[in-house]
């Protein structure tokens, strides 16, 4: 397998980081912070007067060493549904007597998906959180986003309407399982957003590393963690060290913090830089930290023995405030992360 993986060269060329433009998360209209205790380390700009909003980087930007990944064979897409419940939830919606009136409508596509899914649990965003994502695409107006984990598109549909409604461009969602996939291609058909939304079929880490190193995106405006959690750490500091993550602009916002629940994740977003630079005296990693998360989610899709498909070193300097986004309604929560500055 180690021949395959590709991996950084650091002695290439110090990646650019684009300078940020100056519109600011407005934490304002969101519920405040659920679990103070889970936020011991929340940096603001205010606690960092030496924060550069940057125009450069000092961290390598990744080459491919060989890119010729084969891809693994999986047991069952995605392993986690064998009823076919994905099959049936696009026969319930292709079979509605009045398609016509559903087609170009995501809202109605969106109102079937909730309607199919009191009768089969569906690992969509939902309404109550998407709500939330909602609000900060209309208010950020990214001119990209990008999901990770699409499964059979109700985030798509939801945030990729958002999206370009919000006068953004393209909405990119990576998606691992090719059946998940094609169900979502379906259904976005019918929302009439086929052209906007992109689905990309692979791992994430492989997707974004070819997304940003085309220049196909140049920059993470939006990006919605939404898939494996062991690799929620791992593909953030991938766009981290690939020089993505822009003060000022980006935007990360993870699902399932609290359930399932994430406990490396929220530390990583919640560190300070003298924690992270403390933690990468390690040196780069090459396994998914899973401590805390439930087995049975750490066996799903990419399954237990999985390893990132880089070295993974990340951006330590990047300085995060982020805070938890819990609507009254669930258990879980979103983090909502916002890069704020470089410290040098
Ligand atoms: C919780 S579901 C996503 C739900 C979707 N965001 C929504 O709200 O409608 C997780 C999805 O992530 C996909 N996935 C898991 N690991 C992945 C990886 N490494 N790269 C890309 N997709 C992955 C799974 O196949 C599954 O479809």
């Amino acid at each position: 397998m180690s021949s395959i993986r590709p991996r950084i060269r650091p002695s290439l060329i110090p990646s650019a980081i684009r300078r940020g433009g100056s519109r600011a998360l407005k934490f304002a209209g969101y519920p405040r912070f659920e679990s103070p205790s889970l936020h011991p380390n929340l940096v603001t700009t205010a606690k960092y007067p030496l924060i550069r909003f940057l125009s450069t980087s000092r961290h390598p930007s990744l080459t491919m060493s060989d890119n010729t990944y084969v891809a693994p064979l999986h047991p069952r897409p995605g392993g986690s549904r064998e009823d076919g419940r994905e099959f049936k939830l696009l026969h319930f919606i292709y079979d509605q007597p009045n398609r016509d009136e559903i087609q170009g409508n995501p809202q109605k596509v969106l109102d079937l998906i909730d309607e199919f899914a009191q009768t089969y649990h569906f690992m969509n965003i939902g309404p109550d959180k998407g709500k939330f994502i909602t609000e900060i695409i209309a208010e950020r107006k990214p001119e990209v986003m990008i999901e990770l984990g699409g499964y059979v598109g109700y985030s798509a549909i939801l945030f990729g309407d958002a999206v370009r409604r919000a006068g953004g461009k393209r909405y990119y969602s990576l998606e691992l399982n090719p059946e998940y996939a094609a169900i979502a291609n379906m259904l976005l058909d019918l929302a009439g957003l086929r052209d906007f939304v992109r689905i990309i079929v692979g791992r994430s880490d492989l997707s974004l590393h070819k997304l940003f190193n085309s220049g196909e995106v140049k920059q993470v405006d939006v990006l919605f963690i939404d898939h494996y959690k062991p690799a929620y750490t791992t593909d953030l500091k991938l766009c981290e060290q690939l020089g993505k993550i822009v003060p000022e602009v980006s935007v990360v916002i993870a699902d399932n913090v609290l359930y399932p629940g994430n406990p490396p994740y929220l530390e990583y977003v919640r560190s300070t830089v003298e924690q992270k630079r403390e933690a990468a005296k390690k040196g780069p990693e090459r396994t998914y930290n899973k401590e805390g998360i439930p087995d049975r989610t750490v066996q799903s899709f990419l399954g237990a023995d999985a390893t990132p498909q880089f070295d993974i070193i990340g951006n330590p300097n990047l300085v995060y405030e982020s805070k938890l986004v819990k609507p009254e309604t669930i258990r879980d929560a979103i983090e909502v992360t916002l890069c704020v500055g470089v410290q040098e």
